[in-house]
């Protein structure tokens, strides 16, 4: 098999990785490579410079995986140096797209030079083209809920659009034939929030399209989930493109015993309180709440919890910092036992922590998999259509945690958020013990030591049989 360099094992791939350029994206393919070059394979991961800093530290074996950078071409309309989501408002993500297509060339020429026995990719759906003929096999490695992919992007879920004319939110949040759930569905507000998928940008087609072409025209679909949690949507995906689904299991660090530590001032403050007393909010790495005014009524049923919390969001739109958008006096009110930080936290880290007992999230897939293995209680707030699908999954399916409730047009309020809260945090709830048991018993199977091991071991053993093909 193919290697970059010599790493002396006769049977170890070499791999190279292209995720989207999202924070979310990268984390977890380099999660992912960090299992495969714990069996010896070789991984060249190819990211924008900026992205560069934030994800080295999660590379566990500098000896075998290398980070090579890619330029990412400034393209009309984005802001200037935008190379990753967390730079651009979510309506403009088709023009990070589009500059993402513009770096085939450089990709193409890195493929040449280096020969990998396997490419990983998500979104340039162009890899295959320029894969094959290097003789490499191609893996469509996608790292959101299968429940998301299953409702929207496979070829049953294709649509008529008439160019121009918004779909009506009842005729997006229909399921494809053959959708294998009622509950993981959206209400028609919700389903709003789909209408990028379908809708069509100059150059680079609909979102549809491209990940409908980037999964036929892999070699092999992969998605990071498992079958105890989304078993039948996976068989639903490899049935509408009849081709294997290769399942990777959470892929979660484990507890390395020198892994770097919570940064002192967060884990220092977070030891003023009651072990399992603080509520943690974060939102993921990409710009979520959009309104002040959604941004105010979060920060506003924090406080109304009279409990202690720790708040890691990046600013809404229209303003540069979060202290910018803080409701009036609530800085002064909440003193001491409430932050509201616009930076970057150690999330993993943070749950971690004795104190902190309640977990807010807008329930980003990685963000998912990360609460489920922590013991928190779960709040979910989920902001857009696959966050919504992963919170249905959590909150109906599984019920291991409590969804916020919101009004008719889409949004919560102060005292949602609250009771919410409550019904998790408050000592004798019914709901509270519910989810908490339920959680308990996931994280049980989830953090069995041989359990994400064995589904390591069976996506290696297919990866090696794909390229052996
Ligand atoms: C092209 C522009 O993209 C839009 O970006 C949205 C975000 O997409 C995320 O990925 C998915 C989202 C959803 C979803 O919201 C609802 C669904 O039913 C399915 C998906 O699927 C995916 C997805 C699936 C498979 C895969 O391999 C992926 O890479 C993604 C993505 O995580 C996030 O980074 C994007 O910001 C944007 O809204 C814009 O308007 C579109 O034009
Ligand atoms: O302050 C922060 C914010 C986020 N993070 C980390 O960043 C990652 C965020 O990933 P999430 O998947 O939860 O959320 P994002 O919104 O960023 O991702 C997006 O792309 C990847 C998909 O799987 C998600 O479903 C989609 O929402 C998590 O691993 C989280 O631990 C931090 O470590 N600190």
């Amino acid at each position: 098999m193919g290697d970059f360099g010599s790493n002396g094992s006769s049977s170890s791939m070499s791999i190279l990785m292209y995720p989207w350029l999202a924070f979310g994206h990268m984390t977890a393919f380099l999660h992912l490579s960090n299992k495969l070059a714990e069996k010896g394979h070789k991984i060249l991961f190819l990211l924008p410079k900026k992205a560069l800093n934030q994800v080295k530290p999660l590379n566990l074996y500098p000896n075998l995986i290398t980070f090579h950078t890619i330029s990412i071409p400034q393209v009309k309309g984005l802001p200037p140096g935008a190379e990753t989501n967390s730079d651009v408002p979510f309506f403009l993500t088709h023009l990070l797209a589009v500059a993402m297509n513009q770096t085939r060339p450089e990709v193409e020429t890195i493929l040449c030079t280096n020969k990998p026995d396997l490419v990983f990719y998500d979104s340039a759906d162009w890899i295959p083209e320029i894969a094959k003929p290097v003789g490499a096999k191609t893996v469509c490695f996608n790292t959101v809920s299968a429940a998301s992919i299953a409702l929207t992007l496979v070829p049953a879920a294709e649509r008529d659009i008439i160019d121009g004319k918004e779909m009506l939110a009842e005729e997006l949040a229909k399921p494809p034939l053959g959708y294998p759930s009622s509950k993981v569905v959206l209400l028609a507000h919700e389903a709003k929030t789909l209408s990028f998928v379908w809708r069509r940008h100059e150059g680079i087609g609909s979102f549809f399209d491209g990940k409908v072409t980037a999964m036929r025209n892999c070699d092999a679909i992969a998605i990071r989930t498992c079958r105890e949690t989304e078993g039948k949507f996976c068989d639903y995906i490899g049935s509408q493109y009849s081709k294997p689904v290769y399942l990777t299991g959470p892929v979660l660090p484990v507890d390395e015993p020198n892994k770097t530590s919570l940064e002192p001032r967060w884990a220092d403050w977070l030891a003023k309180f009651k072990p399992g007393s603080v509520v943690f909010c974060a939102f993921g790495s990409q710009p979520v709440v959009d309104k002040i005014d959604q941004f105010q009524e979060l920060c506003l049923g924090l406080e109304a919890t009279g409990l202690p919390f720790l708040v890691a969001l990046k600013p809404p739109s229209g303003v540069s910092t979060v202290e910018e958008a803080l409701p009036e006096g609530f800085q002064e009110r909440v003193r001491g036992r409430g932050v509201v930080y616009g930076g970057w936290v150690q999330q993993p880290l943070v749950l971690d922590h004795p104190s902190v007992g309640c977990f807010v999230s807008h329930c980003g897939f990685g963000s998912m998999w990360e609460s489920l293995m922590s013991d928190c209680q779960m709040v979910l707030v989920p902001q857009h259509g696959e966050q919504i699908l992963n919170a249905r999954l959590m909150a109906e399916e599984m019920e291991v945690a409590v969804e916020v409730e919101r009004g008719d047009n889409g949004w919560f309020s102060r005292r949602s958020l609250e009771d919410a809260v409550k019904s998790v945090m408050s000592e004798g709830s019914e709901v509270g013990e519910n989810v908490r048991k339920n959680h308990e018993k996931w994280r049980c199977v989830l953090s069995d030591s041989g359990f994400a091991d064995g589904y390591i071991s069976k996506f290696e053993q297919n990866l090696i049989d794909l390229v052996k093909s």
